[in-house]
């Protein structure tokens, strides 16, 4: 105990708490917790150590370390706290939220099966069709908002996930859940739009497990109180409720109408590849996996039109990469990824620039360790800092905050357009970026995202120029209290064909998909 009390001694060092409350009103009061962390990280080096109402939190402020901790030493940081609420809400069926037990392990192993990096070649054509669908909105359809439209492009990861025909995005949820709205973030919010339900879930769950959120993860006495002298306790046994029967209903939609067998429900289906699953958590693996997917894949979108409505310049030498390799006669497929390393570029750059996840869930330390002379307790919560290791000068320079494709790139000159850059070697096989989290939990998906991100942006440069809005007011953000994503962008643009006959070509494609899909 003694030898104890002295490691202790040497946790990492962090900013002056409250008596009692600790960090924890510093943290609670940002709605974009990164800042305060990236300002932490500027004092405090790799790993930065807060007191959260007594229980030891620590913030991974660097890759290096994020590796050595979650990667090299993962078998002790592959668990997640345990979160009360969370559990009630149902985590342990949710893999992102998930504790590191074997049900977490048969639900990753599943989804890995289909989502892997053979695999999702797959779905590219799937991807592409939703990439066109996608593309002909934002030049055709007026009605819908570019966040409307934004959303459903997320619709490419909803295809891979319940099948094409089964998750009509455009068509609203007649099922209508029996719901009452609330604006809180402590109560699932469900509308009649499955595309907003998805993404609510996520923010529950998000919101449930976010440093600070709920006393009972502070008293655990709390939890002896029975639900009718509980109220957060009723709202998470109903939203478990309200859950499990939306992802179910979607479940079993899919599996009945993909004839193809094609979409990740038909495969999970499969006993041998699910084996260890029961339905409930197959519909919840699938349910999980897409509000997973859809705000991340959204988000990242947002960020990218944003950037490329900011700067008419990178815009130029994307088309021009275009015209080079693919030309106006065709559009690009997954196929050109390797000749196209300026599209490439911008992909990488997005997550690097604006990771949806700016922050990620914690994990757990399953036992005492040492990092760099600093001692980690056990049962600390980590938190990766993202945000950070995106923006660290060390790695990427001194101009950080700017959106800039190029830093990934070998030998890039700006002024000639005869393609001879590639990729730099070491993001050859490595992301550049940390946007995917690390080690055995590391996103599942992350194959099939960039497939997506890929495919969808590079038809879009393709086929329109992206012009900002001038005299668009920002609206002001939406507030979310105690969140971990990013909010998407406050901006407008507007899109025009670029070449005389894009519109035409991605009108035919359109009307060949909806034929098809008739
Ligand atoms: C730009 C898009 C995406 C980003 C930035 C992203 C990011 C992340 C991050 C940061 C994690 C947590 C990693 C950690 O704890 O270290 C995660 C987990 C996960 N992601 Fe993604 N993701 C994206 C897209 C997707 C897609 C398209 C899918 C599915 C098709 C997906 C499925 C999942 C699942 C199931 C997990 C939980 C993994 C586990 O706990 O074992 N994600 N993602």
């Amino acid at each position: 105990l003694y030898l104890r009390a002295q490691a202790r001694r040497n946790v990492p060092p962090g900013p002056r708490g409250w008596p009692i409350l600790g960090n924890l009103p510093q943290v609670a009061r940002e709605s974009r917790v990164w800042h305060l962390f990236d300002k932490w990280k500027e004092e405090y080096g790799s790993l930065t150590y807060l007191n959260m109402l007594g229980e030891d939190f620590i913030i991974i402020n660097t890759r290096a370390a994020a590796i050595e901790l979650c990667e090299r030493r993962s078998a002790r940081y592959s668990d997640r706290p345990r979160s009360i609420v969370s559990e009630y809400i149902g985590s342990e069926m949710a893999m992102p939220f998930a504790r590191y037990t074997k049900s977490w392990q048969y639900q990753r192993r599943a989804i890995h099966e289909v989502l892997h990096t053979g695999v999702s070649l797959q779905y590219t054509p799937v991807q592409l069709e939703e990439a066109i669908i996608l593309t002909h909105k934002l030049l055709f359809d007026s009605s819908a908002t570019l966040r409307e439209k934004l959303n459903g492009s997320a619709a490419t990861v909803l295809s891979v996930i319940y099948g094409k025909q089964s998750f009509p995005v455009s068509v609203k949820d007649e099922r209508k859940p029996d719901v009452t709205v609330s604006e809180t973030p402590n109560q699932l919010l469900l509308t009649s739009d499955p595309l907003q339900n998805l993404s609510n879930i996520g923010h529950r769950l998000t919101s449930s497990i976010s440093p600070g959120g709920y006393l009972v993860d502070y008293f655990r006495v709390l939890d002896f109180l029975p639900p009718s002298l509980a109220k957060w306790k009723r709202d998470a046994q109903r939203d478990h409720k309200r859950i499990s029967k939306l992802y179910e209903g979607y479940y079993d939609d899919a599996v009945r109408m993909d004839q193809h067998r094609a979409s990740l429900c038909a495969k999970l289906t499969d006993t041998e590849l699910a084996s260890g699953l029961s339905v409930k958590e197959k519909a919840w693996v699938a349910g999980v996996t897409s509000t997973a997917a859809l705000e991340t894949t959204s988000t990242t979108m947002s960020y990218f039109l944003y950037a490329m409505s900011c700067d008419a310049n990178i815009q130029r030498r994307a088309h021009m990469e275009l015209d080079r390799v693919v030309g106006r006669g065709r559009i690009p497929t997954i196929s050109d990824m390797d000749s196209l390393p300026y599209i490439r570029a911008i992909t990488q750059e997005v997550l690097r620039w604006n990771p949806p996840l700016p922050i990620i869930a914690p994990r757990r330390a399953s036992e005492d360790d040492w990092y760099e002379g600093h001692f980690i307790p056990k049962n600390a919560a980590l938190m990766l800092n993202i945000w950070s290791m995106n923006r660290d000068k060390d790695v990427y320079g001194p101009n950080v905050d700017e959106f800039q494709p190029e830093r990934f790139l070998e030998s890039f000159d700006i002024s000639s357009n005869t393609g001879d850059f590639t990729l730099k070697a070491e993001y050859q096989n490595n992301d550049g970026h940390n946007a995917y989290g690390f080690g055995r939990r590391k996103c599942v998906g992350r194959h099939v995202a960039d497939n997506s991100l890929f495919i969808g942006m590079s038809l879009i440069l393709w086929a329109l120029h992206i012009e900002p809005v001038k005299d668009y007011k920002p609206k002001g953000e939406i507030k979310r209290v105690v969140d971990t994503a990013n909010p998407v962008p406050d901006f407008a643009c507007t899109f025009i064909p670029r070449f005389p006959g894009a519109d035409i070509m991605l009108q035919n494609l359109h009307s060949e998909i909806i034929r098809t899909r008739e």
